[in-house]
């Protein structure tokens, strides 16, 4: 493919465009060159009476900053109409291969949120994106719990590209249970969710763009333009013979103390986990459960082999085929309630308990590395007090970050088809997406591939090194 160029006026400045087969080159002026990334425009138009050349693209004002919208609104010569023409036209033909442009959205935004500045935030940065992109927008403010739950069981699908949470890990685990409450369960769930984070713990966001841009609320709105449909396996959780979809994580002891034993410290934005953890280990109570599992792997170099390899095989499989049948059901749970053959009993007592999908639960803690999106097991933690003092989980907690608790010899990491849980003391808190559960027996199974997010990359974006390997070498 030959390069493309053609130049215009910008705010008085000649203005050169070269567009290439994956970037756009604009130099205003004489300033420095800068190449645009093609996944990162979003638009481009010439319009022939005004013979502007619109171009519009996010980028990055520093290296580490924030994606910010820039809007180049260039005059064009009357002789070089032709030439900017074809340049917008190709620039939008190539900036959208594959992906279906002007995308019809559904809006959630949960006004409560994080630190409650979701709607301020939609309107700045997040709506001008969109809307620049030439999404149509359907949005609706939640005025209580529940609210996108209901909203999202009888969403007609057939008018939306994709969902938006405008929130964080909360209102997804509503909107999931909404989609498997729907007429068409199984279709609803098709429906790509797209985070985007103003929550406190943002966890899908940060799994799905990593840690540089997971709390970036434009790099998440340019994935929910430009990202691809990803299916990613659910958890059936069932509790009192009710069934309830998770999609991120359940947290026992410690982890659940960390989160909903501080609900009411919002305000502090993701600092109220670090403020739990160290409330959580003066504390430093075992959490009394019969923790049993299903077990499918144990061996850490053998799950953190098996990810590299579908690493270099380029991420998952994209999306499942279409449902046909509008009304199939979910799938039912397939293991019984009573059965035991197969499953083992974790014999230790337990600091905490942590079982789920997605490397990141947070920004300070990667939980699970080795979590792939759809190979139809769950991870599971159980970190006993055995040998475990105060001091070792603060020294652990250094590397937290960059999952680096996987390779302690005392964290027991497996993963399992389907756990089960029963306390054995009165109290507790549970935590299911960040959600508060009753303190009681349940049991997860893992339903592969039910639910589907927009991606950009196809797999989690959370790079885990092998730090075992990394430290032996330095000694
Ligand atoms: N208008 C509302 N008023 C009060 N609560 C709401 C409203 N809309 C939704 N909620 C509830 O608020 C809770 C928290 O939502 P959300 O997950 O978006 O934020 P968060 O807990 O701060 O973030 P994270 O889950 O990423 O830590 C959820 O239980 C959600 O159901």
């Amino acid at each position: 493919m030959a390069d493309i160029d053609t130049e215009a006026k910008v705010l008085g400045k000649i203005t050169r465009y070269c567009l290439t087969s994956t970037a756009l080159i604009v130099t205003i002026g004489n300033k420095k060159s800068q190449t645009v990334s093609l996944h990162n425009v979003i638009a481009a138009s010439f319009h022939s009476d005004s013979r502007l050349l619109k171009i519009a693209y996010v980028n990055r004002k520093k290296e580490k900053g924030p994606l910010e919208l820039v809007h180049l609104d260039g005059q064009v010569e009357e002789g070089k109409a032709d030439a900017a023409r074809n340049l917008a036209n190709t620039t939008m033909e190539w900036a959208y291969r594959d992906i279906k442009p002007n995308r019809r959205l559904k809006v959630l935004i949960n006004p409560h949120g994080g630190v409650g500045k979701a709607v301020a935030v939609f309107n700045k940065l997040v709506e001008p994106v969109l809307r620049t992109a030439g999404c149509s927008l359907d949005v609706v403010h939640t005025k209580k719990k529940g609210d996108a739950y209901e909203i999202a069981k009888i969403l007609p699908l057939t008018e939306f590209d994709a969902l938006l949470t405008v929130s964080g890990d909360g209102l997804i685990h509503e909107v999931l249970n909404g989609f498997a409450n729907h007429s068409c369960p199984r279709k609803a769930l098709q429906t790509p969710v797209a985070p985007i984070p103003t929550g406190s713990g943002n966890g899908l966001s940060l799994n799905l763009l990593g840690i540089e841009d997971g709390f970036d609320v434009v790099a998440a709105s340019l994935n929910a333009i430009k990202g691809s449909p990803m299916a990613v396996d659910v958890f059936s959780f069932t509790q009192n013979g009710k069934r309830t979809i998770s999609f991120m994580s359940q947290a026992l002891g410690l982890m659940a103390d960390v989160d909903l034993g501080t609900e009411d410290l919002r305000w502090m934005g993701d600092s109220r986990f670090l403020y739990g953890l160290f409330r959580g280990l003066i504390k430093f109570k075992p959490c009394d459960v019969k923790l049993s599992y299903k077990v499918v792997e144990q061996d850490k170099r053998k799950m953190f082999e098996n990810l590299n390899s579908r690493r270099s095989a380029g991420g998952s499989e994209s999306i499942s085929p279409q449902i046909q049948d509008e009304n199939l059901a979910l799938p039912e749970p397939k293991i019984n309630l009573e059965e035991t053959e197969g499953w083992i009993t974790f014999s230790e007592p337990l600091l905490y308990l942590y079982a789920g999908k997605g490397p990141y639960v947070g920004r300070d803690f990667m939980a699970f590395p080795v979590s792939l999106p759809d190979d139809g097991l769950i991870d599971i933690v159980a970190q006993s007090v055995k040998n475990f003092s105060r001091t070792d989980v603060v020294a652990s907690f250094g590397g937290a970050p960059k999952g680096e608790l996987y390779w302690n010899d005392n964290l027991h990491y497996l993963k399992a088809k389907a756990y089960r849980i029963k306390p054995l003391a009165k109290k507790g808190y549970l935590s299911v997406d960040g959600e508060s559960y009753p303190f009681e027996e349940f049991q997860v199974e893992v339903l592969p591939r039910l639910a589907t997010l927009l991606s950009s990359h196809g797999f989690y974006n959370a790079p885990f090194d092998d730090m075992k390997a990394n430290k032996n070498k330095g000694s």
